[in-house]
């Protein structure tokens, strides 16, 4: 579904990320790791088409989209969006359904079913009439997750969805994001800091470190003391989960 191939992007003069390559399957959730600065955030754009990079991106095959058919394929909720203060909660997840409007045409009674179902979906249905403005970093987040939801995309580039969520809302998320892969086969590229719900939830982690990719494959590949410490800083302690899948515990140096 998502092919990369030598992605090289340059910000400000200075290359941040350098002939990266990756592949997500149909129906995949790959996590991108890797410390501050890495270059994860640049990888999702540049795959978003938001900004310009050199090597090769291509979605469901095709490398060339017109108006707004990439945005019917790809669903894109930056990690730290800018959000209009004075709009609902409502008419913003509603802005989700444009790409899939005839210019200067309405909502449909339909389009306002899959905002309200996507609003239902992250725990947002009493929120609906609420300015976005009066909402918490978390309420925020997620208004920003239903949007991408309503836009009905095959493929979600999620930065960072869950940083600014309570324990609660995190597994709420990921659990959601696991069910819309497994049962509506959509295609899921997270960041994710969270190195322990990147190894529960993903089928794939990339390690993305000074521009490249460092490691990928399963968690249990990627997700070991020896990277940790040489890409994070960080020591810890990996063990088998009863499903197979690495358990990460801080120590103290
Ligand atoms: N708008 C920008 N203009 C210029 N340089 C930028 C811009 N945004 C990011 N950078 C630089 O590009 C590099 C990669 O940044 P990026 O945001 O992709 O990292 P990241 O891995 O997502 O980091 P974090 O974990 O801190 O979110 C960093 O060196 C950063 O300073």
């Amino acid at each position: 579904m998502i092919e990369v191939a030598g992605l090289s992007v340059d910000r400000d003069g200075r290359r941040v990320l350098d002939g990266v390559s990756l592949t997500v399957g149909k129906g995949a959730w790959v996590a991108v790791v890797g410390p501050n600065g890495a270059g994860k955030s640049t990888l999702l754009q540049a795959v978003a088409g938001l900004l310009p990079y050199s090597g090769r991106v291509a979605l469901a095959g095709r490398t060339a989209f017109r108006g707004r058919e990439r945005a019917r394929t790809i669903a894109y909720a930056p990690q730290n969006p800018v959000l209009p203060e004075d709009l609902t909660v409502f008419d913003y997840t509603l802005l989700g359904r444009a790409p899939h409007l005839g210019y200067f045409a309405r909502e449909s009674a339909r389009d306002r079913a899959v905002a309200e179902a996507a609003l239902a979906r992250l725990d947002l249905t009493g929120f609906a009439g609420r300015r976005l403005g009066r909402m918490s970093g978390g309420e925020r987040q997620r208004v920003v997750l239903a949007r991408a939801l309503a836009q009905q995309a095959p493929v979600l580039l999620l930065d960072e969805p869950t940083t600014a969520l309570d324990l609660g809302h995190q597994q709420q998320v990921l659990e959601l994001l696991d069910e819309l892969r497994t049962e509506e086969g959509l295609t899921v590229v997270t960041t994710l800091h969270d190195l322990g719900a990147a190894g529960q939830y993903a089928d794939e982690l990339a390690l993305v470190s000074g521009g490249r990719i460092a490691a990928s494959g399963p968690p249990g590949a990627v997700l070991t003391a020896d990277l940790v410490a040489a890409h994070f800083g960080a020591r810890v302690r990996v063990t088998d989960g009863p499903d197979g899948r690495p358990l990460l515990a801080l120590e103290r140096p």
